[in-house]
């Protein structure tokens, strides 16, 4: 028997939710939730010519935040606008499309089309659908998980990455400058041009009780950064100082998560941000986060220049695969 998805669920969810989707009473989002303030996380223009002022920001909002949304990042609106249209219209596709993509049980590879199969804490699931694959870099994208129909979602994915591909570099050079590191620093103790970009598409379907629902549950992300935009459909939600806030959705805008591995690198200068994704009663909600990740078997640990007697290695040196394995068996080594 086949998977079934949440999109499924949703069709014939109409008043209530299944039981495996209401979160405990720590996680509803209608119980968790500050109401009545939107976080408004550091906004930073990436076409200030005045460098060292956007490396100010980054530091600020890295250390303080975990997040940062960037405005006049070069990525043109057409560009992110086709790439939104063509994953939309992939999650569209009659079921039998869809599942032509679909992971195959017992296969270790993240890429595909798919639905958290295990419960995860406290025996939930989460109210989404999502499809992964790599866009950068070229030789390590594998086509056989790129949708073939839209026919134009190869060519817009291409472009989405190609543009991506700047800002990421502007983004490590920024956060190396921020550590007292050269500008390539960072990036280099990420694996350099060898950096793995993951796009993923969370498909959120109408849910008829966003209350009791998370789309994503609380996590970090074991990236090294990821870069999001959603479609205009708020949901994110990040934890500032033990609470939970919606985070302001900026049209236009890509929002910066600091990620695990930079976290590490800096030796825990940079922060990784915690949040989760809500889900929305009147409308689906799309997001497409790109992972920006070390191939795996790079080891990352807290720089050597970040770390002398006085500041002592914060974080183990693991390779990146033996971290991911780790978080996500929740071992200790
Ligand atoms: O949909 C969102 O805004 C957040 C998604 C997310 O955090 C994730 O997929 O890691
Ligand atoms: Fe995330």
């Amino acid at each position: 028997m086949g998977v079934v998805r949440v999109q499924e669920i949703a069709n014939f969810s109409k008043e209530t939710i299944p039981e495996e989707f209401i979160r405990t009473t720590y996680e509803q989002p209608a119980l968790t939730t500050v109401q009545g303030t939107v976080l408004e996380v550091p906004v930073i223009d990436l076409s200030d010519p005045d460098e060292e002022k956007v490396v100010r920001a980054i530091v600020d909002a890295s250390s303080n935040w975990g997040m940062f949304q960037v405005v006049n990042h070069g990525i043109p609106r057409e560009t992110v606008g086709k790439l939104k249209e063509v994953g939309k219209a992939f999650f569209e596709l009659p079921p039998h499309e869809k599942e032509a993509y679909a992971k195959s049980p017992g296969f270790q590879s993240i890429e595909g089309y798919g639905t958290k199969l295990q419960r995860e804490v406290e025996g939930k699931k989460a109210w989404v659908d999502h499809l992964f694959h790599k866009i950068w870099p070229p030789s390590e994208i594998n086509y056989q998980f790129w949708p073939k129909n839209p026919p134009s979602y190869r060519k817009n994915n291409e472009e989405y990455a190609k543009h991506m591909h700047g800002v990421v570099n502007k983004l490590f050079r920024c956060l190396s400058l921020g550590l007292g590191l050269e500008g390539n620093e960072m990036k280099e103790a990420m694996g350099g041009d060898s950096m793995v970009y993951l796009l993923k598409i969370n498909y959120y379907p109408q849910c008829p009780r966003p209350d009791l629902a998370l789309g994503v549950p609380a996590h970090t992300d074991m990236s090294a950064i990821t870069i999001l935009v959603p479609n205009d459909v708020q949901g994110l939600q990040a934890c500032k100082d033990d609470h939970w806030y919606d985070v302001e959705y900026i049209p236009n805008a890509l929002i910066v998560h600091i990620g695990d591995q930079v976290e590490i690198v800096s030796n825990g200068k940079y922060k990784s941000v915690l949040h989760r994704a809500k889900v929305n009663k009147e409308k689906t909600r799309i997001s497409w986060p790109v992972f920006v990740e070390p191939p795996s078997d790079l080891e990352v640990g807290p720089h050597p220049k970040l770390v002398n007697e006085a500041n002592p290695p914060k974080f183990e040196s693991k390779k990146y695969s033996q971290y991911c394995f780790c978080k996500l068996n929740k071992t200790p080594k």
